[in-house]
């Protein structure tokens, strides 16, 4: 360690198992028929032998696919669940955004709810009050402060949880995929209040499957899998195992679709129902992740992507009227002969706002087995602002729908803009008016 001054979190051994039911005897009729047959139950364990620390003023990432043990490993870091075995050392007042409605009196209003709120998570009764104005002032709640928690929308409550964690000058912030939630405004926020944070040097833990928000923010990340550290370090080589992780993952459950269905080649989408083939015949790896949906043979990987500015800073949300950039990280699994990139955004009613090809637009290229390459589309943004997904794919050259490796939706990107029209999209006009020409009758 650089200095003396002891880690904000130092885990060490920490274990956590649930105990699943086996099957339950719901009804007197059930208990009757089957008097000696009693409830079992079966081990899981979520958390094994977590060991890591945490330095005071370090924004630090927890990754991991669903189920790797992340939300649980927070909740024990709050203090919500407690370890089986292990040890947490804490050095440092805690604030938390982990699950919607927890914390939350939802008979209360809201102002009852940030004095509660603010008074748990340490602060006296006169900050807590002095704090009511600024705590619904970021979650732009003015207006509902008396309203009952129970009559908010989960916008509204996102919000406001958010606000209070950020508002009570904790010295570690706890925070869960708070960019999984919310609108396009409110996503732009907190990534600004992120960078606040860092600023201020805050301890941060955020558990997050963005990858660019790893990269951009964090200093370190930690990447669970089955409840183990399956890595640790800088964020770059620790997402990129995590998204090498998610492939060959999703690579084997395709395959072993495929062995269980033993379904012959179809035609079409990518379903996250079942396995796809190309219309080609080749072998198919079709796999859904969330929202994602991944199909393709392999012979190339698409690692990731990330939006730049006109000054080539990356940034997390695309401001309209300006100049920006989309990077595509690819890697090829054997070596490959004039392949086509393709780079689509979809707004959130699933509409097509963008497709972009390199077909006839670069040049004829041929890559070797190993090689990664970076292809980049560029334009000005004109897209009306909204939440918007991330679509690319690399395909065989001829037929686009040969795929070596086609992800759907595997990113989301907000696009802001100070104004808005409501039309689909933002397109600079000009305005003029001639009262000469205008007859009156
Ligand atoms: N209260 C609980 N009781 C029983 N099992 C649980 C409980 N909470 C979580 N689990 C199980 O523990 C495992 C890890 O869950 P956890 O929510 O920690 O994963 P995660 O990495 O946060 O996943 P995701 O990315 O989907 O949010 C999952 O298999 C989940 O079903």
């Amino acid at each position: 360690m650089s200095d003396a001054r002891p880690a904000a979190f130092a885990v060490t051994g920490l274990s956590k198992e649930f105990r699943i039911p086996h099957e339950q005897v719901h009804t007197l009729k059930e208990r009757v028929l089957h008097p000696l047959r009693r409830p079992g139950h079966e081990r899981l364990r979520v958390l094994d032998d977590v060991d890591f620390h945490v330095e005071q003023g370090e924004f630090f990432g927890i990754i991991g696919r669903n189920g790797s043990g992340k939300s649980t490993l927070l909740k024990c870091l709050a203090g919500i669940y407690r370890a089986d075995a292990g040890r947490i050392l804490v050095n440092g007042r805690v604030s938390t955004f982990i699950e919607l409605g927890v914390g939350f009196n939802m008979d209360l209003p809201a102002r009852d709810n940030i004095l509660i709120n603010a008074t748990m998570l340490g602060l006296s009764q006169r900050e807590a009050r002095s704090r009511i104005d600024s705590v619904l002032e970021f979650a732009e709640l003015h207006d509902f402060v008396d309203l009952k928690l129970k009559n908010y929308s989960s916008g509204m409550l996102v919000r406001l949880a958010f606000s209070v964690m950020i508002q009570v000058d904790a010295d570690i912030l706890l925070i869960d995929e708070v960019l999984a939630v919310g609108d396009a405004a409110f996503q732009q926020k907190c990534y600004d209040e992120f960078g606040r944070l860092r600023r201020e040097g805050r301890t941060v833990i955020l558990v997050t499957h963005e990858m660019a928000s790893v990269q951009r923010f964090c200093d370190r990340a930690m990447l669970l899998e089955n409840g183990r550290v399956a890595n640790i370090g800088e964020p770059e080589p620790v997402s990129s195992h995590y998204l090498r992780l998610n492939f060959s993952h999703d690579a084997r459950a395709a395959e072993a679709a495929r062995a269980r269905a033993g379904v012959a080649a179809m035609q079409g989408e990518p379903s996250e129902t079942g396995p796809t083939a190309a219309p080609s015949g080749r072998r198919v790896l079709t796999a859904a992740g969330g929202d994602e949906v991944r199909a393709g043979d392999a012979g190339a990987e698409i690692i990731g992507g990330w939006f730049v500015d006109a000054d080539e800073q990356q940034v997390e949300s695309l401001e309209a009227g300006r100049r920006v950039t989309f990077n595509l990280h690819v890697r090829f699994h054997e070596d490959a002969r004039g392949p086509v990139f393709v780079f689509m955004l979809r707004n959130s009613v699933n509409e097509r706002a963008i497709a972009a090809t390199t077909e006839q637009q670069l040049p004829y290229e041929s890559y070797r087995t190993g090689e990664e390459v970076v292809v980049r589309f560029g334009f000005h943004n004109v897209l009306a602002p909204d939440q918007y997904t991330v679509s690319a794919l690399v395909a065989r050259p001829g037929a686009v729908d040969a795929w070596m490796d086609n992800r759907e939706r595997f990113m989301a990107v907000a696009v802001t803009s100070s104004g808005q029209s409501g039309a689909l999209l933002e397109i600079p006009f000009d305005v003029s008016l001639r009262r000469d020409v205008v007859e009156t009758a």
